[in-house]
């Protein structure tokens, strides 16, 4: 059993691939288990001490749709105690007014429930009129945007694995 448990949902593909990416920069399956939550269970988010939530937004500011499914069931999950961390791809451009919506939705909501979130990332070097993931000037974690600058993931990700491994503290 690892202590840092990754959960993603993903329509397209994309989630999935950056989540496999983020284990490996981790240190592989000893270190990070990944989860697809459209065959997970909820109550295995109790499982672990750290978490990685991953959502992408879609339909213009909303949830992907297997975090959507089981949003109101996160009500049942005490997450006090536990360090979370956000990560999503969004589209800046084409959904400037909404550009990472969802990873600010999912971070009030696990906030509320007693998570602490940790892995806040800048915003600069990002172009978009607004977004529910920003909180005091920077974002509640990862941004990414497979759409538009795909070519600064994998440094955004190195770098901020590098930031999650000191605050988690693994
Ligand atoms: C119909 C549609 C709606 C979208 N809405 C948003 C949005 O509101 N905000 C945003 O940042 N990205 C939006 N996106 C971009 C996706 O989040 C982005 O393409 C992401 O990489 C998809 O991840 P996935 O392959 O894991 O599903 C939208 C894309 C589509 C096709």
């Amino acid at each position: 059993m690892t202590k840092i448990g990754l959960f993603f949902g993903t329509q397209t593909g994309n989630t999935e691939t950056i989540a496999e990416t983020m284990q490996r920069v981790f240190g592989g399956e000893d270190i990070v288990t990944l989860h697809n939550i459209a065959d997970t269970e909820v109550a295995e988010l109790e499982s672990y001490e750290y978490l990685i939530v991953g959502c992408p937004t879609w339909n213009i500011g909303e949830l992907q749709a297997d975090w959507q499914g089981l949003y109101d069931e996160l009500d049942g999950i005490d997450f006090s105690g536990k360090k979370v961390a956000y990560f999503g791809p969004g589209d800046q451009i084409g959904y400037t007014d909404n550009f990472q919506d969802a990873m600010g939705i999912l971070e009030e909501k696990i906030s509320q429930l007693g998570g602490t979130t940790v892995g806040y990332w800048s915003t600069d070097g990002y172009d978009f009129n607004e977004s529910k993931a920003v909180k005091n000037g920077k974002f509640v974690g990862l941004a990414l945007d497979e759409d538009n600058q795909s070519e600064l993931t994998d440094e955004r990700i190195n770098t901020w694995v590098a930031q999650l491994k000191r605050e988690f503290g693994v």
